[in-house]
């Protein structure tokens, strides 16, 4: 069932006037050309574009990850300007989580130490119980004493999706979140990131070159050059 219809009091994430840039003198290239897009609460957004569109690089930013040479970021009534690194670092701590393709686990860590890790990083107290629910939650019951080596693929993914999630983020990302995994694997990690999405409220943007997969979300936006070209507006 798709969500109803989101209201602007929804807005879990605004993004207003992004512009980034790269390079310098005659290499200088924009990257991200005057980008605005709000993300809701509870629906789930798929970010499709040709390869060089600046996907990657417009989720960067919106992750905290990267710092953009014009634009603001606003989450709740929290409003970060360009520029401003200390709002910038505390966004990104506590209101955004990112699961990358290739999962990024700590190797020496078992899963559930890696969701401890993720609330720690966060600044909240490692609550093992937590962490173990949340492990729970994404199917992953009796594996949380494993390493990521004996962990399978989606296994892994689940584990990275669960420690993004452990912080309860306003918003989470997925760069390529499925760009690792067989279709199937991949297709039941979407099913799950978009359940969640809607049972928790929390935003969702996918970055994918899969189609098929965006047809699961509830808004795709399409990006060209540096530009949102469709769906900005939900
Ligand atoms: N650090 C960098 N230095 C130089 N160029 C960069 C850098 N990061 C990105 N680019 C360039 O910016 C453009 C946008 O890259 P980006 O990774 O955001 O695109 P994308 O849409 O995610 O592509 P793909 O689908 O291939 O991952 C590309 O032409 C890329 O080569």
């Amino acid at each position: 069932m798709k969500p109803t219809e989101p209201t602007v009091t929804d807005c879990a994430i605004r993004a207003t006037g992004i512009v980034r840039h790269i390079g310098e003198g005659d290499a200088r290239r924009c990257l991200l050309d005057n980008v605005t897009v709000e993300l809701y609460r509870g629906q789930a957004v798929a970010l499709l574009g040709p390869s060089g569109a600046g996907k990657t690089s417009l989720l960067n930013v919106l992750a905290g990850l990267d710092v953009p040479d014009a634009g603001r970021l606003q989450v709740g009534d929290q409003v970060i300007e360009a520029g401003d690194k200390s709002g910038l670092d505390a966004y990104r701590r506590v209101s955004v989580g990112v699961v990358f393709q290739f999962y990024n686990l700590i190797s020496s860590l078992t899963a559930l130490e890696n969701v401890l890790a993720g609330a720690e990083a966060a600044g909240l107290p490692a609550d093992p119980d937590h962490a173990r629910q949340q492990l729970d939650e994404l199917g992953l019951r009796g594996r949380a004493d494993a390493y990521p080596g004996q962990l399978s693929g989606g296994e892994q993914q689940r584990v990275a999706i669960a420690r993004a999630l452990i912080k309860r983020p306003a918003v989470l990302l997925g760069d390529e979140p499925t760009g690792n995994l067989d279709a199937a694997t991949g297709d039941r990690v979407i099913e799950q990131l978009v359940e969640l999405t809607r049972t928790r409220g929390t935003a969702l943007l996918v970055v994918t070159h899969n189609e098929k997969l965006a047809a699961r979300f509830d808004r795709v936006l399409h990006m060209v050059d540096g530009r949102l070209t469709q769906g900005a507006a939900s």
